[in-house]
Parts: C-alpha cells; sequence; structure tokens
C-alpha cells in the first residue's frame, strides 16, 4: 500500500482551471480540506470573506507576515496572497487530506519546508486554450488579463519542478486523478 500523501500543492497558471478542478473535487469529496488563503486582491462578484479568501488590506498582510503566521506567501500579479500557517498544520495533525492552491512562488516555499508536500502541476491543453478560458471566465481587465499571461509563461516554463502534471482537459477526469493521487479514492 502506498502511503497517503497528506499535503498536495496544486498550480498552474491563471485561468487553466485551479478553482473549478477543486470546486468538483469537493463537492464528491468534502472531506478533503482546501486551506483558505489571506489575499490583499479585490474580490470577485460572488467571492466571500473566509470561504474563497481572507480579504486582508495592505496593513493585515504586512503583519500576518511579519508575525511569521504565513506558512508560504507571494505577489502574484500586483497583489500578495499568503497561506494561514496554523490551519494547515492543525488539519495535518489530525490526519485530513489537505489541498492548498498557491502560485509557483508559493509551491517552490512549501517544496523548501515541508518535505511530504507532492506538488501537482495544472497544465493547459494549449496556450490558445488557456488566453481563451482567462479572457472568457471575464473577471479581469484587458490589462491585468496580460499581466496574468506574462506570468503564465514563467509558471508553463517551470513545470518539470513538479512532481506530476495533469493536463485540464476535462475537468471530470483532472478532478478524478487528483483524488486518486491524494490517496482520497
Ligand atoms: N503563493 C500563494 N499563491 C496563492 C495563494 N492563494 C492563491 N494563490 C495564487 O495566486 C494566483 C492568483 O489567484 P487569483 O487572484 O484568485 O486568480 P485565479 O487563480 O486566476 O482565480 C493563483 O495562481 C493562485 O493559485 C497563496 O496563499 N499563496
Ligand atoms: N476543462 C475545462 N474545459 C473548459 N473550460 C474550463 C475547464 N476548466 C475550467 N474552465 C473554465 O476556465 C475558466 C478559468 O477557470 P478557473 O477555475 O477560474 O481557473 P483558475 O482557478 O486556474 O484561475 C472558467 O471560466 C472555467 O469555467
Amino acid at each position: 500500500m502506498t502511503e497517503r500523501p497528506r499535503l498536495t500543492v496544486l498550480s498552474g497558471p491563471s485561468g487553466v482551471g485551479k478553482s473549478t478542478v477543486v470546486a468538483h473535487m469537493r463537492k464528491e469529496h468534502p472531506e478533503v480540506w482546501l486551506s483558505v488563503s489571506a489575499t490583499t486582491r479585490k474580490p470577485r462578484p460572488g467571492e466571500q470573506h473566509g470561504v474563497h479568501y481572507f480579504f486582508v488590506t495592505d496593513e493585515e498582510m504586512d503583519k500576518l507576515i511579519a508575525n511569521g503566521e504565513l506558512l508560504e506567501w507571494a505577489e502574484f500579479a500586483g497583489n500578495r496572497y499568503g497561506t494561514p500557517r496554523a490551519a494547515v498544520l492543525e488539519h495535518l495533525e489530525a490526519g485530513v487530506p489537505v489541498l492548498l492552491e498557491i502560485d509557483l512562488q508559493g509551491a517552490r516555499q512549501v517544496r523548501e519546508s515541508m518535505a511530504e508536500g507532492r506538488l501537482v502541476f495544472l497544465a493547459p491543453p494549449s496556450w490558445e486554450e488557456l488566453v481563451r478560458r482567462l479572457t472568457g471566465r471575464g473577471t479581469e481587465s484587458p490589462e491585468v488579463i496580460e499581466r496574468r499571461l506574462e506570468a503564465a509563461k514563467t509558471e508553463l516554463a517551470a513545470e518539470p519542478e513538479f512532481d506530476t502534471t495533469l493536463v485540464n482537459t476535462s475537468v471530470e477526469d483532472v478532478a478524478r486523478e487528483l483524488l486518486a493521487l491524494m490517496n482520497v479514492v
């Protein structure tokens, strides 16, 4: 029997479908615990404080960082994002499978600090499809989309650093593959 990887990191370019895959997976497997990050980004319509993110001010983020309350943090496309440390450790200690949905810089920090973590890269079927998804989501301005596509080039180039790559052609297939990697099913 393979040992359960208790900590899984899911990364991939903005718009590839990370949130969609995770939401699909958790609908059927709510026992997977998804860390809620702190961010200085403004909420999108429908996003709720404490559910999708903890939306914080720059000053509050400064404090979280200074007090060592974040397991990792990074600046992405002009906003800061970080993983609250205590909740992750509590869930791991309780034996709950933990999922972090974070960017490349965060994934690299987790690789250094949490040896048991498994790093999964979610890749788009093609560059054109990534542009289509990010644009089609309709949540960002053209300038922000441009910035995120710039970051996407760096992220796609870093794919070999990850333990596993999943290509997001079908949400259902990727969700199933991710659950299998986490030994949840
Ligand atoms: N390092 C780090 N990245 C995060 C964290 N939370 C979210 N991110 C990443 O920040 C990037 C932007 O997230 P967001 O603004 O929600 O846009 P979206 O992923 O395109 O929906 C994505 O790559 C997220 O995975 C975090 O706590 N730490
Ligand atoms: N496999 C897929 N096929 C087609 N569209 C997808 C797929 N996965 C996600 N999408 C769409 O792509 C857009 C970006 O997905 P999202 O989950 O917000 O990405 P991320 O969290 O990686 O930024 C959304 O409009 C979503 O409905």
